[in-house]
């Protein structure tokens, strides 16, 4: 068994799904109402924060999603003991945290890429951490010299001469003056975690400023953190000497929320999705309108639907925040295929996220990668050494076709295609689903899809 199928049904057992594979019959509009939880980009590392508390915390809406019970696992190797008392809340009481048994981490090397994170607060509780080899979705070289080079700057030393990573800092932590070379995501909540405790102030430059980020800095805040957003991607942190548990609701899923509006679309659906709020979603809503879509704004949620005419081409970028998302170019491709005319996607973010392409195109999309990217295309601002293009040229109409998910986004792109197209598609893999998307096979159910899934 190769070791995509062995990530896919780990990943599937951790939530409980007996079957790897969905046979879906295309043609039913996706309709109905959906509720999405809290984001796993968020309450994963909201996870991890809690370790830095001497009191216990509590998160609530917590998705049911392989990559919690990830990161579950590893607080209880680090000596936290997780409980849940009502369905979607955690509770984590780190009163234990000294009796850490690093011995058990090798269990959970490959899972998620969450690890690198716990760098940080282990060091602070412990002095010492021990890191297993990260997983995550394979789109790309995914270097972590960021991370490592922050930790060194905070007086960290790296022993990378095994598998997995040990770190110690004998000299304690020290605030430090860090730019990261990109706004790197985990880069920039690795230096959070890090300089909440470290001794005096850090100042971190070209930080990401993603809505999840700004979610974890509030948790960090409740914990007795000073932390600072400032101007031009610019964060302050001033150490503290103790921090307390926290009591939070994450924030919503982003990329679920445009997964489902990007459905609505292609099976010409109408969906509610409740939990969606519009300001965290604003970059997505315009370009779904500029496709073709509507969507309704409520206080509980935002409905997504397809009104009358033809779907419309577009040129996107996918960019840090608060650019396009690259984990919602995925499910949009699927509508592209659909619209009348040639659409642009440039991914700038990643250096190989077009793969799951080639399978769309063996449903009868017509979609061109260019790997060097399309130098001649005018581009907004040219960033990064590496780019990628897909030209993608609609209409096409989408047959059923048996396609195997290689990874999270790429796969929920594929319940889409399959959920539009004419004909009987097997997806199968479907456990690496479960990694982001919380119940997605009852949601399915919910929305009138027509498929057939055992157990
Ligand atoms: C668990 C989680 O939150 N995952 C999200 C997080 O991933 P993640 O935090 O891994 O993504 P980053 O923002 O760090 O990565 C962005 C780019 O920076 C590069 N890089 C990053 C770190 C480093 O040390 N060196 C380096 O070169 C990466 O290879 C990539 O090309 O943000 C991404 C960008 O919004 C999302 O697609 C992922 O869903
Ligand atoms: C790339 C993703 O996740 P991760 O960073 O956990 O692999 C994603 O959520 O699309």
């Amino acid at each position: 068994m190769n070791s995509l199928v062995k990530d896919a049904q780990k990943a599937g057992e951790r939530v409980g799904l007996k079957s790897d594979q969905i046979v879906i019959t295309g043609g039913n509009p996706l309709k109905g109402r959906i509720r999405v939880r809290g984001a796993k980009n968020l309450a994963t590392k909201a996870m991890v924060a809690a370790l830095l508390g001497e009191t216990p915390s509590v998160l609530r809406d917590v998705p049911d999603i392989s990559d919690v019970e990830v990161v579950r696992g590893l607080l209880e190797v680090y000596g936290v003991v997780v409980t849940s008392t009502v369905p979607g809340e955690l509770q984590f009481d780190t009163s234990n945290v000294e009796r850490a048994h690093f011995a058990e981490i090798d269990a959970h090397a490959g899972s998620s890429r969450i690890p690198i994170l716990f760098c940080g607060p282990l060091l602070h509780r412990l002095g010492e951490a021990r890191i297993p080899d990260l997983g995550g979705c394979r789109i790309g070289d995914r270097p972590i010299d960021f991370h490592l080079d922050a930790l060194r700057a905070f007086g960290a030393v790296v022993d990378k001469s095994f598998e997995g990573i040990y770190i110690t800092a004998p000299d304690g932590l020290k605030g430090a003056n860090i730019t990261l070379p990109y706004p790197s995501v985990g880069a920039t909540e690795q230096v959070l975690l890090t300089a909440v405790r470290a001794t005096g102030t850090t100042e971190l430059k070209n930080a990401a400023i993603e809505p999840e980020i700004m979610d974890l800095i509030a948790i960090l805040q409740k914990m007795g953190a000073i932390i600072s957003v400032e101007p031009n991607r610019v964060i302050l942190i001033e150490g503290v000497d103790r921090l307390v548990g926290y009591k939070h609701t994450a924030l919503f899923d982003r990329n679920e929320v445009a997964s489902w509006a990007a459905a609505a679309l292609v099976t010409k659906g109408d969906i509610f999705v409740e939990g969606a709020r519009q300001v965290e979603m604003m970059t997505f809503l315009n370009v779904f309108r500029k496709v073709g879509g509507a969507f309704d704004v409520e206080d509980d949620g935002i409905r997504f639907y397809r009104p009358e005419g033809d779907l419309k081409p577009v040129t996107i970028e996918t960019d840090v925040h608060p650019g396009f998302m690259t984990d919602w170019q995925q499910p949009l491709i699927v509508a592209l295929t659909q619209a009348t005319g040639v659409s642009f996607v440039h991914e700038t973010v990643y250096e190989d996220r077009f793969g799951f392409t080639d399978a769309l195109n063996e449903m009868g999309a017509n979609i061109v990668v260019h790997k060097e990217g399309l130098p001649d295309h005018p581009r907004r601002v040219a960033r990064r050494d590496f780019e990628q293009a897909a030209v993608i040229t609609g209409p096409t109409k989408l047959h059923g076709a048996n396609v195997r998910v290689p990874d999270l986004r790429g796969g929920f792109s594929y319940l889409i295609a399959a959920l539009g197209a004419e004909g009987v598609s097997t997806v199968s893999n479907v456990g690496i689903i479960s990694r982001g998307y919380e119940h997605f096979i009852d949601k399915l159910e919910v929305l009138g899809a027509d498929f057939v899934f055992e157990g």
